[in-house]
């Protein structure tokens, strides 16, 4: 029986790596592979070699689907074919909400030509949290953490959001969509429940 792919999606700081960090030491989910993007492997570092310098969005949002790619064949099909329960921390929404914005202006349908050049060969989540929060909100707790990507601004952000908001809507059989302006017990709650009635009670 292949495996179930779950990928995580929201905007900087919405809090999926919380919640990654917490499933991940769960005992329910010791047989599921974690994973994420932009990957840890080289193509990867190309990734955030790009995010943290001023490159071509063009060239940016090709690197991040080389990343992809190379995602999708060396370890997202092997473990779904083996019958292994996926979680990546982004995904492929990402370049969807993203780049969409970055590209806006360079295509008539930027969203649209972005997942036109994914058809054919990657692989759709069977469900997808959409971790939802006001970006004023968590540009905060972003710059509470000391880091900052090029993307953390508040109104590039608030395109974005409307990005992941129109893509779940266009998509409400595999969205979830989880409000992350609230305790991490009370998130981590609704995210098992949203996993368990995929892949079955724990
Ligand atoms: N529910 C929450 N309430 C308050 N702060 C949070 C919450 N979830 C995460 N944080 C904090 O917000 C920051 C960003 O969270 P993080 O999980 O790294 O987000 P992401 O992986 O989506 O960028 C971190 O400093 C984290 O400790
Ligand atoms: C995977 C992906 C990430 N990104 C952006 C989102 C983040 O700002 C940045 C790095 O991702 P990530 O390291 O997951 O950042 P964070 O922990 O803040 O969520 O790259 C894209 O623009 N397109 C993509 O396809």
């Amino acid at each position: 029986m292949k495996g179930k792919l779950i990928t995580l999606e929201g905007i900087d700081g919405s809090g999926k790596s919380t919640i990654t960090e917490r499933l991940r030491s769960n005992p329910d989910f010791k047989d599921f592979v974690f994973t994420r993007e932009p990957t840890t492997g080289w193509i990867g570092d190309a990734v955030n070699r790009a995010i943290h310098s001023d490159t071509d969005d063009l060239a940016e949002l090709l690197l991040f689907t080389a990343d992809h790619a190379e995602h999708i064949s060396k370890l997202i099909l092997p473990a779904l074919e083996s019958g292994q329960n996926v979680i990546s921390d982004r995904y492929s929404g990402s370049r969807y909400a993203y780049q969409a914005v970055t590209l806006k202006g360079k295509f008539p349908e930027p969203m649209e030509w972005i997942q036109q050049i994914h058809r054919g060969w990657t692989v759709d989540p069977d469900l997808t949290v959409l971790f939802d929060i006001d970006p004023k909100i968590s540009v905060e707790r972003c710059g509470n953490r000391g880091e900052q990507t090029k993307f953390e601004k508040i109104d590039f952000l608030e395109e974005v959001r409307a990005n992941y908001l129109k893509l779940a809507e266009a998509h409400p059989e595999r969205f979830v969509i989880i409000n992350t302006d609230r305790p991490v017990d009370e998130i981590e709650k609704d995210v098992l429940e949203a996993i368990f009635s995929l892949v079955g009670t724990r």
